[in-house]
Parts: structure tokens; C-alpha cells; sequence
């Protein structure tokens, strides 16, 4: 079985979702460590309800990127991981980190990248005028938001929608298709080349949508 390791800083329900797919066998691996930057994080507790091990790496603990993100990789790599999977971790990594797990690091990010890197995400298409929204899983490379996309989904955006409401309707969505690529990684189905992402022997387009009708 493959193993994996989840980052979180927060609420951790694409934790929740991966963890439920593991159990389910829909993916054919097991999460073996739930690592957060912030002792607060709800996921933490998601986790240590499936007893899956956990540690806090507190960023605020380290003088500079570089200390932390060493730090960081070694708590990881003590669990000789196939996959590391960024849910909802906040902290920009740096290039060395990126390098250490290039092909096997990916991240969920909510918005249909390239368009929206960065934070507050869903405020910005509301203000935006944006009819159409939805969420990114991509592999992590040292540019932020930058790496090559593996899968995508849309979610409509409507006139009365707050940034809650929209992110409540992109987590739907996400819950979905990050359980789905990590099930291609852990069964090794997915490759990063330097002319694409392979599902298989299928080049992904650069904007694919799960869910486009
Ligand atoms: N090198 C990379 N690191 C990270 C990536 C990436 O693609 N390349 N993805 C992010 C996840 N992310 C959006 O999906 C994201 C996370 C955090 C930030 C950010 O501005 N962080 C601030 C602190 C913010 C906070 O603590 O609330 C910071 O690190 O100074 C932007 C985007 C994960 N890392
Ligand atoms: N830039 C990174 C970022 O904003 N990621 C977003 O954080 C949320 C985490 O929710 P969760 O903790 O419930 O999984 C998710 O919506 C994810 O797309």
C-alpha cells in the first residue's frame, strides 16, 4: 500500500475526505501522517480520531524559511512517503523543500489556476464579476501556484454569493477530485514530464475540468 503524508494548517476536510477514501479502498494507500504549522488545526484531531500519527511543526519556532522547511522534511521523510499531499497547508515552501519531493508533492488550490494564485481566492472572483469559479490540484513546484495542473472542477458563482457560500461549493468539489489524484498517484498512474501531466498514457490538457459539461 502506498503512504501518504497530508500537511494542514486548518479545518482539514480534504484531510477528512482523503482519509475516508483510504478506509473505503478507494484509495489504495494509507495515511500514515498528518503534519499541521499550527497546534490549532482541527485536522490534527481528524486525524488522531482515524489514529493516524501527527506532529506539529510550528513555523513561528524557526528564524528563517530554509530551518523550517529542513526541519519540515525530515519530519516527513521519516515516514518514507510515495505521496505528500498539501490540504489546506499555508506556508510558501521553499525551492530546496520542492526539490526534495518534486513528483510526488501536489497541493489543492481553490480557484481555476492559473487565475487567482495566491490567497482570498473566492472574494476575488466574487469581486471580479466572475460567473464561474471552482478549484485546482496541481503538482507543488517552487513558483507559488505555479506547478503543472493535474485536475480541475468548476462551480458557478451567483449574484447573492459571499465568500463563504462559494468556498462552501467549491469544497464540495474538492472533496471530490482530490481524493480522486491521489488515488492515481498512490496507484502510480500519474507522471510529471517535462512536455505535460500523464494520466496514464493520456497527456492532461493544462485546463481540464472534472466536472465541465
Ligand atoms: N513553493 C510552493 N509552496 C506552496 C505552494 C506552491 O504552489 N508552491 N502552494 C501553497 C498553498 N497555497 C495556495 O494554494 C498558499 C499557501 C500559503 C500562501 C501564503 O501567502 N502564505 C503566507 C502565510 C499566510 C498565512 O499564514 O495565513 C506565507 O507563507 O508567508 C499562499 C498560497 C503551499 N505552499
Ligand atoms: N492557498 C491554499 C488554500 O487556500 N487552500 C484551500 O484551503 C482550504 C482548506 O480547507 P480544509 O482545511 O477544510 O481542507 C481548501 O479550500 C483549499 O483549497
Amino acid at each position: 500500500m502506498a503512504k501518504i503524508v497530508v500537511l494542514i494548517s486548518g479545518n482539514g476536510s480534504n484531510l477528512q475526505a482523503i482519509i475516508d477514501s483510504t478506509e473505503t479502498g478507494k484509495i489504495a494507500g494509507d495515511v500514515v501522517a498528518v503534519i499541521s504549522n499550527k497546534s490549532s488545526a482541527f485536522g490534527l484531531q481528524r486525524a488522531s480520531n482515524h489514529n493516524i500519527a501527527t506532529h506539529i511543526v510550528d513555523h513561528t519556532q524557526y528564524d528563517s524559511r530554509e530551518s523550517y522547511d529542513a526541519e519540515l522534511a525530515n519530519t516527513i521523510e521519516q515516514y518514507k512517503p510515495d505521496v505528500v499531499v498539501l490540504a489546506g497547508f499555508m506556508r510558501i515552501l521553499t525551492a530546496g523543500f520542492v526539490d526534495q519531493f518534486t513528483g510526488r508533492l501536489i497541493n489543492i488550490h481553490p480557484s481555476l489556476l492559473p487565475k487567482y494564485q495566491g490567497l482570498n481566492t473566492h472574494q476575488r472572483a466574487i469581486d471580479a464579476g466572475d460567473t464561474e469559479h471552482g478549484c485546482s490540484v496541481h503538482y507543488v513546484n517552487e513558483q507559488l501556484d505555479g506547478g503543472p495542473v493535474i485536475l480541475q472542477a468548476k462551480v458557478p458563482v451567483f449574484e447573492d454569493d459571499t465568500a463563504d457560500t462559494l468556498a462552501e461549493r467549491v469544497h464540495v468539489q474538492e472533496h471530490m477530485i482530490y481524493p480522486l489524484v491521489v488515488k492515481w498517484l498512490c496507484e502510480k498512474r500519474l507522471r510529471l514530464q517535462s512536455d505535460g501531466v500523464y494520466l496514464d498514457d493520456l497527456l492532461l490538457p493544462e485546463q481540464g475540468y472534472a466536472n465541465d459539461d
